[in-house]
């Protein structure tokens, strides 16, 4: 809907936006008829009119809720059947119209496209274990260098021509259909978005039509959702499988483990495919790399034409997500030509390998994102080029989070660092004293060291000239979460002042 337009079936001066059910194809039983005033995932958010879905939870059935929306003013129910179920006697004689299907999920997610009409003409999606909000912003800025107005939305939030906060990776349709429509409502016409494993198998971007699809790689995590790692698999093909239309593409990164199963999965469901990788048969095949101290040179082919092209990145798996990126845009439209300029422009996202601090002796250290094994193994061998000395790495497992990840965290760090300290990293409701424990069951050497900004400054403390510290796990993100508390806390403020404190200055 066009700003300023009026919301359809409003009437005089309340200008309150009403769709009828049909409007957001939904058929209720019994065919009864409503008009909404608007949607709801949570009974706390209800308002007079609104629809509330009820959906099958991790801990409760939403059903259990319906009671609140009801008494709320709710003017519409979606659910499956165990939600009406549960609800069945509050729903007896309540004029709300009752919507019972199969995949209330996936329904939600197409009645909040059809709710907010709009959204950015070009979308794309990236799925994978790790990179994604790096793809994402990368093709978001290669946009941004050929004049187009981009965004991307992830992790990090809305960034780029259009702003805002979010609170997940990939939001749940009604806050992610918003988010586009708002943002096409502000000019934005391209829109790179993460698609993250939880938003896939909760459908919560089925509805977004998607110009092209991009995959990084698949490693472990997460595994305290998913059932095991075909579960989590199934769970990013499905954006392969499931949402991207037949005219659209795919961008698979061909060298990942999984890489070609997703590319058949690809192929199998009729999608153009771009592969990238080293390999002979890679459309985008990067060819050489040379690193040096601010980043690293890429040679590479697109279609056998061979490309030579700077990066200001550090680590060899960013030219790989640049590469993925530049698949993407090309994948929507844009010049492949085109594309490679840009790429000299490309800068990092927060927290991702992101120099945050200097010593007087020359040691350097860098905040990074790293959560998972691969991605500590990644990022301290994507480290180890640049590094004469020693490789120092300072970094913890989250809480309430795959349990099984920690030892092999542990491992990865104790194979590619020569010194590490283990300490906290968001322990929200778990013992974090149990979790470092588990940590340190995969690196016996390390030294441990519960409080993070005292861990920053010991390994800060240890830099010998030539030396480099990797402070893993935190990256963009602004505080520790212990219980249900978040505390203020920034790995790049904290090196600093482990920086200024040790050395009597600040960077
Ligand atoms: C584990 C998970 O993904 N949970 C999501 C799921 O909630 P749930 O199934 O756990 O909900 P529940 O507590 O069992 O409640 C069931 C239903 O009742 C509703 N409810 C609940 C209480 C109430 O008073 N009234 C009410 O209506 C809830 O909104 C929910 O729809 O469905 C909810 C509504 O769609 C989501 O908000 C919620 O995300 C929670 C907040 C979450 O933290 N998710 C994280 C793990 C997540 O999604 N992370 C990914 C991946 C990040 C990464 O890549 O590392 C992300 O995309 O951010
Ligand atoms: N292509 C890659 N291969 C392996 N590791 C990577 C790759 N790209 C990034 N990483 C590592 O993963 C970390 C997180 O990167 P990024 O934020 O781009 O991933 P993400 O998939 O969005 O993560 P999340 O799911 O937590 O949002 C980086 O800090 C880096 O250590
Ligand atoms: N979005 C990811 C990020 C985790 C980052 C790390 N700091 C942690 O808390 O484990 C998650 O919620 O699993
Ligand atoms: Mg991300």
């Amino acid at each position: 809907m066009p700003p300023g337009a009026p919301a359809e079936g409003c009437a005089g001066m309340t200008e309150i936006k009403t769709k009828s059910l049909a409007g957001l194809g939904l058929t209720a039983q019994g065919g009864a008829e409503a008009r909404v005033t608007g949607l709801s995932v949570d009974s706390r958010t209800v308002k007079p009119g609104h629809l509330f879905a009820g959906l099958p939870g991790t801990r409760v059935h939403g059903g259990e809720f319906i009671q609140y929306a009801l008494r709320m003013g709710a003017g519409a129910i979606l659910t499956d059947a165990e939600g009406a179920r549960i609800a069945a006697e509050e729903l007896a004689g309540n004029p709300a119209a009752l919507i019972v299907v199969e995949e209330p999920r996936a329904a939600l997610a197409y009645a909040a496209a059809l709710w907010f009409e709009a959204q950015p003409d070009v979308v794309v999606a990236v799925t994978g274990t790790n990179g994604k909000t790096s793809v994402a912003s990368f093709t978001r800025q290669i946009w941004q260098a050929l004049g187009l107005s981009a965004v991307n939305v992830g992790t990090t939030g809305v960034e780029g021509d259009w702003e805002a906060p979010l609170a997940h990776t990939t939001p749940e349709p009604i806050t992610l259909h918003r988010v586009l429509a708002e943002a096409a409502a502000a000019g934005v016409t391209h829109a790179a978005m993460e698609a993250s494993s939880h938003g896939l198998a909760q459908r919560r971007l089925d509805a977004v039509h998607l110009a092209a699809g991009g995959f990084t790689n698949l490693t472990q995590d997460h595994l305290d959702y998913h059932a095991d790692f075909e579960d989590y698999f199934a769970a990013k093909a499905g954006l392969f499988s499931r949402i991207l239309s037949d005219d659209g593409v795919a961008v698979i990164q061909m060298d990942s483990l999984r890489g070609t199963e997703m590319a058949e999965v690809a192929d199998r469901a009729g999608l153009e495919v771009i592969r990238v990788g080293r390999g002979e048969t890679c459309h985008l095949r990067i060819l050489g790399l040379r690193f040096d101290a601010t980043g690293q040179d890429v040679r590479f082919s697109w279609n056998g034409t061979i490309h030579q092209t700077r990066l200001e990145l550090i680590g060899g798996f960013q030219s790989e997500n640049v590469m993925i990126a530049a698949g993407l845009a090309i994948a929507s439209g844009s010049d492949p030509t085109e594309v490679f300029k840009t790429l000299p422009q490309l800068r990092g996202v927060r927290g991702r390998m992101q120099l945050a601090a200097t010593r007087t002796n020359g040691a350097a250290v860098y905040v990074d994102y790293a959560h998972t094994p691969d991605a500590l193994a990644t990022a301290l061998k994507a480290l180890r080029p640049h590094v004469m000395g020693r490789l120092i790495c300072v970094f913890g497992a989250g809480g309430d989070r795959d349990r099984g990840k920690r030892p092999l965290m542990g491992a990865a760090v104790a194979e590619n660092a020569d010194v590490a300290f283990v300490t906290d990293d968001n322990p929200r409701t778990e013992d974090p004293a149990a979790i470092r424990a588990a940590v340190l069951e995969g690196c016996p050497g390390a030294t441990e060291v519960g409080d993070r900004a005292e861990a920053i400054l010991r390994g800060v403390d240890a830099l010998q000239p030539g030396d480099a510290l990797l402070v893993a796990g935190k990256g963009h993100e602004q505080g520790q979460t212990v219980g249900d508390t978040v505390y203020p806390f920034d790995d790049v403020e904290q090196a600093s002042v482990a920086v200024a404190a040790l050395d009597g200055h600040l960077t």
